[in-house]
This record gives structure tokens, sequence and C-alpha cells, in this order.
């Protein structure tokens, strides 16, 4: 072709590809807005799997950034997230917690079966913030399965998994650079919000002031009640939790008491191993130290647990040494003044010889600052003995939410928060699965996700 044609030519291809796209307006305008909807609709898809409330404490601020930045972010367990939604062109982002020995929290369990029997291909891309405890031997264990079994079927990771070690303020930070590196418009949180609160300092030496036993001719182990003392004023609040320094490792319970009361109560349960030695813990804590002993702790913040909505009512429930956490509950909405109605449901096995703190609990329930107060007790039957206040059944806390059904709807109606403090399997587990009975499973997790249903189960 003669060079000082090549402009012409040019210009005919320009005219020739303007009239295509004329004749194909319609098409590529309906194409653009889909792809424009696809993406709005589904901008980033938040997963959780959260046992007591950490992951989904992170979750939830995550998506709170993402939305004051124009993004559409939808927060959501990750049981309810099919495989075959990932199928598209998502961004997942998901934060999970490992729980009893490097297992799936219970809403993320069936997510990751789902997965690993689904034979589709993928399409999406993730980023994975596994939340974990370097005590446990299998630390993160669970975010880490999650992560080869979605890339096992094609989904893309954004970065490696990011493992956090009891809330490292550090690595939350981290996991917000790479979101934001990864074009996520969000900013490392600054000021602490709920899950990446610094604890105090470690260690703190506290004394042990008192030991108390709770359960004395039980047929079950001993319970004992600690109260320690420190020569510095402290501040925690009802959810915060105690690490106690024993031979280099530690150990966690649940506070039972409130800076007001100017000592730290909580309970230690005996357990033994096979050949009859206690417990590192419990052993330590109840039968090698003395009344005035220095102890080695650190206190832990605790968000995912604090109580919500101080002016709502409150159903508490659980069972065992739980009683510490449910305590530390009812204790601060007393010293608040005002505060909402608060139903304590507890069980234990004998009501002859497991009823901690009893003559408090009768006292609260009879000044009418426990407004109902039910037992349930494993191993006894009804005649309930005469110094028990309150109503008792034989069994477990569930069938007496099942029995009080109506009550639980009505308490709920009113804007209730449920607050579950105990084991994790049998008492934590079953109680779920009877609240999802009863209430629909839907509903608890909008309890969940709105912060009214609040788990501390170990
Ligand atoms: C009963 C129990 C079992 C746990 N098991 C593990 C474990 O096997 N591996 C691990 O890394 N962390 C383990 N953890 C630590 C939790 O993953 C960690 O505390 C996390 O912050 C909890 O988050 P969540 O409240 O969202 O469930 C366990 C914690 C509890 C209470």
């Amino acid at each position: 072709m003669n060079a000082a044609n090549v402009p012409y030519a040019a210009l005919l291809l320009a005219g020739y590809a303007v009239f295509t796209l004329w004749c194909y307006r319609t098409a590529l305008l309906s194409w653009w807005q889909n792809r424009q909807q696809h993406h709005s609709l589904h901008d980033v898809l938040i997963g959780y799997g959260s046992e007591s409330g950490n992951a989904l404490a992170l979750a939830r601020s995550l998506r709170q950034q993402l939305v004051s930045q124009g993004q559409t972010a939808q927060l959501i367990n990750l049981n309810k997230i099919a495989p075959a939604q990932l199928t598209r062109d998502q961004r997942l982002l998901i934060i999970t917690s490992t729980t009893g020995d490097g297992e799936a929290p219970a809403n993320a369990e069936r997510f990751f079966h789902n997965l690993s029997s689904s034979g589709d291909s993928l399409q999406c891309e993730f980023a994975l913030l596994a939340l974990g405890d370097r005590l446990y031997s299998n630390f993160c264990a669970f975010g880490h399965q999650l992560s080869q079994q979605l890339k096992s079927l094609g989904a893309r990771p954004l970065f490696p998994v990011l493992e956090v070690d009891r809330l490292c303020p550090q690595t939350i930070e981290h996991w917000y650079e790479l979101l934001s590196a990864s074009g996520f418009p969000v900013q490392a949180p600054k000021t602490s919000t709920r899950g990446v609160e610094k604890n105090e300092p470690f260690p703190q030496r506290w004394a042990l002031k008192k030991r108390t036993l709770l359960n004395h001719g039980s047929p079950g182990n001993a319970m004992y009640e600690l109260e320690l003392s420190s020569p510095l004023a402290a501040h925690w609040q009802a959810g915060d939790t105690v690490l106690i320094n024993i031979a280099g490792q530690q150990r966690e319970y649940s506070i039972a008491s409130t800076p007001a009361e100017d000592c730290l109560r909580f309970l230690v349960r005996m357990q033994y191993h096979d050949d009859g030695s206690p417990g590192l813990g419990c052993g330590y804590l109840c039968e090698t130290i003395s009344e005035r002993d220095v102890i080695e702790l650190q206190l832990k913040r605790n968000p995912a647990c604090y109580d919500p909505a101080m002016d709502m009512p409150m159903i508490l429930i659980g069972n065992g040494t739980g009683l510490a956490g449910l305590r530390a509950q009812i204790q601060q909405r007393l010293n608040s003044k005002q505060h909402g109605d608060m139903w304590l449901i507890y069980g234990e096995r004998s009501a002859e010889h497991d009823r901690p703190w009893h003559q408090q609990l009768n006292q609260w329930h009879s000044n009418g600052d426990l407004t109902a107060l039910n037992f349930a007790f494993s191993r006894s039957h009804a005649p309930w003995p005469p110094s028990l206040q309150g109503k008792a059944c034989e069994g477990y806390v569930q069938q007496i939410l099942k029995r009080e059904v109506l009550q639980l709807k009505q308490c709920l109606a009113k804007g209730a928060v449920i607050y579950l403090c105990g084991s994790r399997d049998g008492m934590g587990s079953d109680t779920d699965r009877t609240l999802r009975e009863l209430i629909g499973s839907d509903y608890v997790d909008e309890l969940e996700l709105s912060g009214r249903y609040v788990r501390d189960v170990y």
C-alpha cells in the first residue's frame, strides 16, 4: 500500500469499528449493566467462622470499613455460603478461628464439608485470616485446611494465610495492610476496635486471698472459687478472662467478679489425667499454692463477650464453671443500676451439692435482680431441697429452653441478648442446636450477626 494512503485506511478502520459498536450498542449496554450490577451486588463477601465471637467481631469491623468506603460488602457465616456462589468472579474475605483440637467452629463446619464434596471449580479470589492460639498444638489448623481446600478447587489466594496468635494487634494491622495492597479501600484500625484491644502488660503479680470449695459432697470433681487481690488498681470488665502463668504455660479462666468488688474471682474445676495426677492449671491453683502466695497473671480483654446492650433483657445460660462468666455479667449490670431484666438458666449435676454461690443467687432472685431463675440438675430428681429458690428440673439447660419456649420468644421479642457460658461440647453445642430448633436457624444467625447471641464457650 502506498504510504500516503495509510491515514485513509486507518480512518476507514476506525469508522468501521465505531459503526460496529453502534450496531451492537444495545447488547453492549446490557452486558455492561449486568457486569456493573454483578460487581456491585457481590463486591465483597466476608465469611466468618467463629465459636466465641472474636472472628465475627473482626469481620464486622472490616465490613464497616468497606461499607464506609462505598463498597457493597456482605457479612455472612461461612455455613451460609454455597460453593456454587463461588464459581463466579467473586472476592471472598474469610476470618475464621480454630477450635477444639484443630477443628472448625460450628458455623464453618458445613461450608468445609460442602466444599470437600463439591466438584465445582471455583473462580473466586480469596484472602484468609486465621485466628488461633499458639498454646494449642494445632495452631490455626482449620484456617489452613480451609485455604488448602479452596485452592484445590481453583480459588486464587490474594496472599498467603495470615495466622493471628491470641488476637495479636500487630498481625491484625498487617492483615489490613495486605488487604489495602490488594486493592481493598481499608486502613488498619488505629483506635482499638472490638477484637483488637491491647491486653494489660504481662506478668502482673497478684496474691491468692482465699480459696473455697464450692461443691462439698458432689458426685463430680471439686469446684473451687479463687479470690485474688492486687496491690495495684486493675481494670477489667465482664467478659474478660485471666491468663495464669504456670511453669512456662498459660491457663485461661473467665473472670467472675467486677473491679468494684476489689478482688478478682474465678472458678476452677479439678481435672485428672489417666494416671490420677491433677491437670497442670487446676493442680497448681487448687493444690500446690497456698493463701497469700503470689501468682503471675495477665488480664485478657475479650471484647467479643462484652454486654452489647445493657438496657435490653439478658438471658444467661450456662453450666459448671461457666457460672463465673455469667456472674460477672449479672454483677456488672447490677453495678450500673439501669439495666434490662435478667433471666439465669444454669445446669449442674446434684441439687444437694452442686450449687455454687447459691446464697447470692437466692438473694438476687428474691430481691428481683434476677427476674427468673431456672436450674437443671442432671443427677437429681424432685423433691428439690427447700433452700433452692427459682424453678428446678431434672436434665439439662436445653430442656428448660424447650419447656419455657414462650418466655424465650417473649424475651427475644423485647430485644433480649442471649449470653452462653460454659462447656463447648455438650452444653454449648446442644444449646445452640436447641435454640435453632425452637426459634429457627436464620433467626439465631441474625441474633449472632447483630451481637445479640454471645458465646463464651471452652
Ligand atoms: C476450646 C478451645 C479450643 C481451641 N483450639 C484451638 C486450636 O486447636 N488451635 C488454635 O490455634 N487455637 C485454638 N483455640 C484458640 C481460638 O482459635 C482463639 O481463641 C480465637 O481467637 C477464637 O476466636 P472465635 O471467638 O472467633 O472463635 C481454641 C480456643 C478454645 C476456647
